[in-house]
């Protein structure tokens, strides 16, 4: 297992600044998952950490030691890409085996390796079939046990699930998370899927053009979210514009006391609260929260969930979640209440 810190990383391809100065610590065995739009540095991060590619500067260490003058095949890392790259005229066992052969691991030792590999990936008996014989999670799988087969300390997924359809997605997310904690590795896998970066990691970095906007577990970063692109990134969310005075938010007539919600310096620069649509509840009152009217706009129905489109009396539009169970219909008005405790305020 494996510390790794990126300390100011920073890569330039000619003169597009493609990530700059990042700063992350991932703990020994921690799974970790880059999130982000396309195109943010996801992948550039992974090469860098495996030693594909150089930085422009900064450093990356593993366990405290810098990695920089390490090459590829001595950093106990290994990435998997998403398009597999498995060799098409090598058999399962040998695509498996591969790495091993490279370092001169004998031919028995190799196929009794790649045998338990793919008993470990749920594909017994695949070792005589070729990449072109199997399908794409079986190749998926494949590439996973030829990862595994160098016994890495680090290993980088990239976009490990995104060619699966939802049934194989979920089998690999565990078997993922399975390998991890029987592994003891250091994990980093990047994503586009926010639900998948909340079931899978310990801690969520958040990317956005080069940057880590916030870095955290999952959770912290749904609650407490530093600023409208992470919030967004999680789900829907409600803005409403305002100002602080006195210590308060005030939008329109509401006057919400500024809870210690927030990671900015200068409370004067809010001007948002952000109210996530499953926070707001029907005909109730909450002693520490807003409450007030609002007239149904539009209701959707989605199974075990409504979607509500609500208007304020000021005609700003909110969206609401609720259960399905007795909710109300369209024209109705309705008394509304949101936890003090359920409103975020940052600038946007
Ligand atoms: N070898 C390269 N030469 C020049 N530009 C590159 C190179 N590799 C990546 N880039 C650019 O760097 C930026 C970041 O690419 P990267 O692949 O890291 O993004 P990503 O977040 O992984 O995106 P995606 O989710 O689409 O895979 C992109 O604008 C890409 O065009």
């Amino acid at each position: 297992m494996q510390k790794i810190t990126l300390k100011n990383l920073t890569k330039k391809f000619g003169n597009d600044l493609i990530l700059d100065h990042i700063n992350m610590e991932i703990e020994l065995g921690e799974l970790v998952a880059l999130l982000g739009p396309s195109g943010c540095g996801k992948t550039t991060t992974l090469k860098l950490i495996s030693g594909l590619i150089s930085p422009t500067d900064g450093d990356i260490l593993f366990s405290d030691e810098s990695v920089l003058d390490t090459p590829v095949e001595k950093r106990s890392s290994v990435l998997v890409f998403q398009d597999y790259l498995l060799f098409p005229h090598l058999n399962i066992a040998e695509n498996i085996s591969f790495g091993l052969k490279m370092r001169g691991v004998d031919k028995q030792t190799r196929l009794k390796k790649a045998s338990d590999l793919l008993s470990l990936v749920d594909l017994p008996g695949y070792e005589n079939y070729y990449p072109h014989e199997v399908s794409g999670g079986q190749k998926q799988r494949v590439s996973l046990a030829r990862a595994l087969a160098i016994d890495p300390q680090v290993l980088l997924l990239d976009e490990p699930l995104s060619n699966l359809d939802v049934n194989l997605r979920e089998d690999m997310q565990e078997l993922i998370l399975e390998l991890h904690s029987e592994n003891d590795m250091t994990t980093i896998f990047v994503t586009h899927d926010h639900e998948e970066a909340m079931i899978m990691s310990d801690k969520i970095a958040i990317m956005n053009n080069g940057i880590i906007e916030q870095y955290g577990p999952g959770e912290e970063l749904y609650k407490n979210p530093k600023n409208k692109f992470v919030a967004d990134f999680f789900g829907n969310a409600n803005y409403l514009l305002g100002e602080v005075k006195s210590g308060k938010f005030i939008y329109d007539s509401w006057e919400i006391p500024l809870k210690n919600q927030f990671n900015i310096s200068d409370i004067k620069q809010i001007n948002a609260a952000m109210i996530r649509p499953e926070n707001v509840e029907f005909n109730k009152k909450i002693k520490n929260g807003l409450n007030f009217k609002a007239k149904i706009k539009e209701r959707k129905f989605i199974g075990e969930r409504v979607h509500y489109k609500l208007s304020l009396k000021n005609n700003k539009e909110i969206i609401v979640t609720v259960l399905s169970e007795n909710t109300p219909p369209v024209k109705d008005e309705i008394n509304i209440a949101v936890d003090y405790r359920n409103i975020w305020f940052m600038k946007i």
